[in-house]
């Protein structure tokens, strides 16, 4: 059985990834440092607290447990944090990666699998993006994690550590089932701010930007299922298995959604009136953006199964009330009947 390392693992994606590979039959082993993470949210396989960034620590991981393939899930992953502080986004998604590379293939990890963004893209010249669109990344967190794909290629070369690098566009979901959803504090994202607002837990969701242009003036987005985007990864592992070449794969839908919409959507399914305020533009917001996912279904024969923007805001939905209320899970999805 082959041995994985998830970096990051205590996260939103991290603790779906592993869950996921645990039931595809994989020993996994959990490296994250807890500074944004959940020690119950893995939930299976090994769980070690340590700092990516610890050389000596991944060192001994690697021989101790035979580590074939690394899945790299950790990192800072707010844009407007990234402005305001762009040494720790340079320090942890780059520098620190770039050890977590370093120590991976001169210890022989022949596969690496890395979590980008569609920030590497910057402003769009045209929707939707393929991965040969130019990269002109617009904020310190989309050149962060940039500067870590123009690396990959040249560990590959001198080292033979093949890799992958998913270009992430906007994860969502949750797992219900599983107990697992997203618990990034602050909540910066959409769908979990929109939901927040409907249980009354914000005041009210803030719209940022009426004025862009876009068909109703509101940013699109192109919405991923967390599950959908962990399945790629495992079938991005197979392929490098099965001897795929490395290469960059944007994660998306090929659908995009307005800001409006969402908020249309976390209203229906929650049934309550979200309380909306109108604001400013929010920096380093791209205007829109939507995946092409061709390359990715074309040579890993993926195709996302449950991201259609109802699906992701109801597992979302029944994620968040048992969040809030303590209602146990199981009584919530017979009420919600999530499959
Ligand atoms: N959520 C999205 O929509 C999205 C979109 C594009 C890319 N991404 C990327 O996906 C990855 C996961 O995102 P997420 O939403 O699960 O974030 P998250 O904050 O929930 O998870 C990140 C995990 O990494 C851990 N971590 C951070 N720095 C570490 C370090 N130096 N050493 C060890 N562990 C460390 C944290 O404790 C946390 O458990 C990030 O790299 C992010 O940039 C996310
Ligand atoms: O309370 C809120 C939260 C968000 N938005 C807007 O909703 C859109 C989506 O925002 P958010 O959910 O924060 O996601 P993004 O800023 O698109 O960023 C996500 O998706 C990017 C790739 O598309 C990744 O690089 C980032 O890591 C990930 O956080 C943007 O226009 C936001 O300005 C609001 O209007 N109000």
């Amino acid at each position: 059985m082959d041995s994985v390392l998830v970096v990051g693992g205590a996260g939103y994606i991290g603790s779906h990834m592993v869950a996921l590979l645990v039931r595809k039959g994989l020993n996994v082993t959990t490296l994250d440092n807890l500074s944004t993470g959940y020690r119950d949210a893995v939930k299976f396989g090994e769980f070690v607290c340590g700092d990516m960034g610890d050389s000596e620590l991944v060192s001994s991981l690697i021989s101790d447990r035979d580590i074939t393939t690394i899945i790299h899930l950790a990192g800072s992953i707010s844009v407007a944090e990234s402005i305001r502080d762009p040494a720790e986004y340079y320090s942890n998604n780059t520098s620190r990666t770039l050890s977590l590379a370093s120590v991976a293939a001169k210890a022989g990890v022949k596969r690496f699998i890395f979590s980008s963004t569609a920030a590497v893209y910057g402003n769009p010249i045209e929707i939707p993006l393929d991965e040969r669109h130019p990269k002109h990344p617009v904020n310190p967190y989309g050149r962060s994690k940039w500067l870590v794909e123009l690396a990959l290629p040249d560990f590959e070369a001198a080292y033979g550590m093949q890799y992958m690098s998913f270009r992430y566009f906007n994860a969502s979901g949750a797992s219900p089932q599983l107990g697992l959803g997203e618990r990034h504090e602050p909540e910066t994202h959409l769908i979990p701010n929109a939901l927040h607002a409907a249980l009354g837990k914000r005041g009210c969701l803030t719209v940022n930007g009426t004025d862009w242009g876009t068909p109703d003036g509101t940013c699109v987005r192109d919405f991923l299922h967390v599950e959908d985007l962990c399945e790629a990864h495992y079938l991005g592992y197979r392929a490098l298995l099965g001897g795929c070449s490395s290469g960059a794969f944007n994660l998306g839908t090929g659908r995009g959604h307005s800001v409006r919409e969402v908020v249309e959507a976390a209203s229906e399914v929650s049934e309550c009136e979200i309380p909306v305020a109108y604001g400013p533009r929010r920096p380093g917001d791209p205007p829109s953006l939507v995946a092409n996912p061709e390359a990715a279904m074309r040579k890993l024969g993926w195709r996302p199964k449950r991201s259609d923007l109802r699906s992701i805001v109801e597992d979302a939905w029944v994620w968040e009330q048992h969040r809030a209320g303590g209602v146990p899970l199981e009584q919530l999805l017979r009420e919600y009947k999530v499959a």
